[in-house]
């Protein structure tokens, strides 16, 4: 694929930034592997409650009839008798804030488990997006210990799984956490150890790491899996389905290098595990070379600013780098002077965990103590269609970056981002479009991401992104900056959800929307009322235009002016 897509671009933000610099929030609840956020651990973690999740959630897929599966339909279904215990609310709690229009709660549950395995030990999983959230529960499935060995395997043919892939599904899951007495007080008995309240019992003597040992402690005999030597023989359910094949599979799996490799796939087959009709998305992989949060801002007068950075996957430091911007207008051909010097710090580095994959970080202006990136400033009667870049190691030879001569596609056609927008929230929202004047939309409007209930301010644990739109009704005497006509809305903290946000219009030819940046970051509120800050005489501000590493102070210059 090439940039931009919406919804690729984000997938592979959150299944790729995992460390460091922009870093997506979900990595760092299992750092380290054994975190638990919601009670004395005991030995339960956050990572095995995701992993566990996931699977209760997977487990009414029906591969025939093409039912259930990855849906998301778990949080509907948490009453059940087949998913006691709370590791289903916590996983919610920490999937649904990362949830938004292209990562439904579904690909959150699956990636939040991947990202639990991949941290903790596995190998890299394979993980594609599109899952979509059902609304109503499923028809129940999910295998229980004291289910006889003809029920299980019964049970995961129907989920599509041969005995042989049930033996190593349950092993690679049971790699990690254990059982408790809290809620299964027949398997596990009470255990007084305040370090310990749940009573959780591990399956193996590494509970929160990906490793073989849940099969080889198994044959050697040492095991305390509370399904294998529980006191209880019916709830003994691992014991049962690990001799199955009087442990040819767990012999197999005992070896690390096909348990690893058998796990990866078995995982990645169990989140894409979806109903009929849902199409997934391509195997995610990172991207070289990708912009970051790149939008164009409309300012004053007809001062454009275009801010953002742009990740260099598995690149490592170099303080002899030199990394360029350019960038050409609608006919395709490069103007002169447009063209900039990125900046970098030694904090804008990242890392992906499996291979210890490093990224470094280009801003398209040195990185301050409000912006993370600040803007270079264009003029709104110069078009810029697409930008590229040119990496210098030092050496004199620059190599070009233009996703193999497309380059990387900015939408400036008719409508942006105003600096009027202001999001002080809960004080103050206001956003505000950009609409070049004489353009004629049918509609302009806000689309913000929020979810379909809440619980007061929090997220409802029933609830699935859900965006809902605001209609910026046109202004009766269009304010004017540059070549646009501002069109502002004022919001009240009680309707915004304070989520990512973007404008569309619609034209008699189809839909124009600025980019969808998850944390956009705008110039602070300029003070006063929107209609005060919008020059209506049209006068252009003669914007300085970014050439080089000497002018971008200019632009940066005029920017921290706007910003006051
Ligand atoms: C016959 C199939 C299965 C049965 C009967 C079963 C049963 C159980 C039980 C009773 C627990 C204890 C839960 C608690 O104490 O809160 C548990 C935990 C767990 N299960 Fe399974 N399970 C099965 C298959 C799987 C599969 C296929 C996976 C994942 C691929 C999985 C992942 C986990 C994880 C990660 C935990 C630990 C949760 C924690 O420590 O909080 N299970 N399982």
């Amino acid at each position: 694929w090439t940039w931009p897509n919406p919804q690729l671009d984000e997938l592979e933000s959150q299944r790729y930034d995992r460390v460091g610099y922009n870093a997506r929030t979900m990595t760092a609840s299992v750092k380290p592997c054994t975190r638990f956020d919601f009670g004395v651990s005991g030995g339960r973690s956050n990572a095995a409650d995701w992993i566990r999740t996931a699977y209760h959630d997977m487990a009414t897929f029906d591969s025939g009839a093409g039912t259930g599966g990855m849906d998301a339909s778990i949080r509907l279904e948490r009453d059940r008798p087949e998913n006691v215990g709370d590791a289903i609310a916590n996983t919610l709690n920490v999937a649904n804030v990362a949830s938004n229009r292209y990562v439904s709660l579904a690909d959150e549950l699956a990636l939040a488990a991947l990202i639990a395995m991949e941290e903790c030990g596995s190998p890299q999983i394979d993980y594609k997006g599109g899952r979509v959230d059902a609304t109503v529960a499923n028809v129940a499935g999910v295998p229980q210990p004291q289910d006889t060995l003809d029920s299980h395997i019964a049970s995961f043919a129907r989920q599509g799984f041969t005995q042989e892939e049930m033996i190593g599904l349950v092993g690679c899951g049971h790699t990690f956490g254990g059982t408790q007495h809290e809620f299964f007080p027949d398997i596990v008995p009470p255990i007084s150890d305040p370090s310990n309240t749940p009573g959780q019992v591990l399956f193996d003597t590494t509970g929160a790491t990906f490793d073989t040992k849940v099969f080889t402690e198994y044959l050697d005999g040492s095991t305390k899996n509370p399904l294998v030597v529980g006191f209880n023989d019916t709830t003994n359910s691992d014991k049962r389905i690990f001799a199955s094949d009087n442990n040819a599979t767990v012999t197999k799996l005992s070896d690390p290098g096909t348990f690893a490799s058998t796990c990866a796939s078995l995982m990645a087959r169990m989140f894409n595990s979806v109903p009929k009709g849902v199409t997934l998305t391509e195997v995610i992989q990172p991207l070289p070379v990708k912009p970051h949060a790149m939008q164009l801002i409309h300012g004053n007068g007809s001062l454009v600013q275009l801010s953002g950075e742009v990740r260099f996957w598995n690149m490592q430091e170099n303080p002899q780098r030199t990394v360029k911007m350019l960038w050409a207008d609608s006919t395709g051909t490069q103007c002169s002077n447009c063209s900039a010097t990125l900046s970098h710090a030694t904090n804008q580095v990242s890392t992906f965990t499996v291979g210890n994959v490093t990224s470094m970080w280009y801003s398209f202006m040195p990185p301050t103590a409000n912006l993370k990136s600040s803007p270079i400033a264009l003029d709104d009667s110069q078009s810029i269609a697409k930008v590229w870049f040119e990496v210098d190691e030092g050496d004199g030879k620059p190599v070009t970056q233009d996703q193999g001569g497309a380059g990387f596609a900015v939408q400036d056609n008719r409508l942006m981002v105003s600096n009027n927008t202001c999001m002080a929230f809960p004080t103050k929202v206001v956003i505000a479009a950009a609409v070049r004047t004489g353009s004629n939309p049918k509609r302009v409007y806000i689309k913000a991401d929020g979810f379909s209930a809440m619980n007061g301010s929090s997220i409802s644990l029933e609830a699935i992104p859900a965006t809902q739109t605001y209609d910026i009704p046109q202004p009766s005497s269009p304010q004017t900056q540059g070549n646009y006509d501002i069109w502002p809305l004022t919001l009240s903290a009680s309707n915004w959800t304070n989520g990512p946000f973007n404008i569309a219009a619609d034209f008699d030819d189809g839909t124009v929307e600025t980019p969808f940046i998850v944390q956009p970051q705008y110039p602070s509120c300029l003070g006063g009322s929107v209609a005060s800050s919008v020059s209506s005489s049209g006068a252009s501000a003669g914007a300085p235009t970014a050439t080089d590493g000497s002018s971008q102070s200019g632009a940066f210059a005029v920017f921290s002016a706007l910003a006051l």
